[in-house]
């Protein structure tokens, strides 16, 4: 179980947090949604031990994150598999370079055995000896995601991991994700402002509005709520569902 609460983060003298409390079970997948700006990154980086906020916690199973030193050597806490918004590649390793740098501590065979299991279930066996920085920004995501999972974590941040694929792409890296933690029983908070994503994924829904999580809930939840800014995010996946029905029917 991941517990955030984050009483008050001020940012910047116009924008903070303030009364940020989302709770995620293993295996669960909580998506915190919310307009440019709303403080959605913020978060996720105090989440994953980025940002030292004063006064917040973040309890995984149990255990505080959030009481070390200021100055930690390694920012991030290793408990944590994070895909940020930006991604951080080494652009001319080759993802086999790549892979062999991030199992470095597994042993040649067993090395080899999960590297080949990851290409398998990313699809990707075929961009072995490709350069990263010949990737397309969705395989370049599922190398970010590799490297998220490929030290023992307790549970994973992603900061719009779908940012950079298009729609097939999208659907295998959903069912990737959700196996993902659905095998490793770990909790997920994904960050997220794509309605498919939320339809098909969260089990629990966040949404966020000036620093403040103005709705959470589950499905259930979310579609019996009458909270103003649930039934605004309703109306806009009620105006994607249109969209997209007009489109099918046109290409009938
Ligand atoms: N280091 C910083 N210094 C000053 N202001 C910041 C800093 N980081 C973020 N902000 C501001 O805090 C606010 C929230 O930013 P944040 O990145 O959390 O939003 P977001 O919801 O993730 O937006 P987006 O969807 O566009 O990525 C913004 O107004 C941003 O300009």
């Amino acid at each position: 179980m991941l517990k955030i609460f984050i009483p008050s983060y001020q940012v910047n003298p116009h924008f903070g947090l303030s009364n940020v409390k989302i709770e995620i079970k293993a295996g669960e997948i909580y998506t915190l949604v919310g307009k440019s700006g709303s403080g959605k990154s913020t978060v996720a980086h105090i989440v994953v031990g980025l940002t030292k906020a004063e006064g917040s916690s973040i309890l995984i199973n149990k255990k505080e994150l959030n009481a070390g030193a200021l100055d930690r050597l390694i920012p991030q806490f290793k408990q944590a598999g994070y895909v940020p918004q930006n991604l951080h590649l080494k652009p001319h390793h080759t993802v086999s370079a790549y892979l062999d740098m991030l199992f470095q501590r597994l042993t040649e065979k067993e090395r080899h055995k999960t590297i080949q299991h990851y290409l398998r279930l990313f699809h990707i066996q075929h961009l072995l000896h490709a350069k990263i920085i010949q990737l397309s920004g969705g395989e370049r995501q599922k190398i970010a995601l590799i490297e998220a999972v490929s030290q023992p974590i307790e549970y994973l941040v992603l900061d719009e991991p779908f940012s950079q694929l298009d729609t097939e792409q999208k659907i295998e890296f959903i069912q990737i994700i959700q196996d993902l933690v659905a095998y490793k029983q770990i909790p997920c908070l994904l960050i997220s402002h794509d309605l498919v994503d939320i339809i098909k994924m969260s089990n629990k829904l966040g949404i966020i509005e000036k620093g403040k999580i103005a709705f959470q809930g589950d499905w259930d939840n979310f579609w019996g709520s009458t909270n103003k800014i649930a039934l605004r995010l309703k109306q806009a996946m009620l105006n994607w569902k249109i969209e997209t029905d007009t489109l099918l029917n046109n290409l009938k």
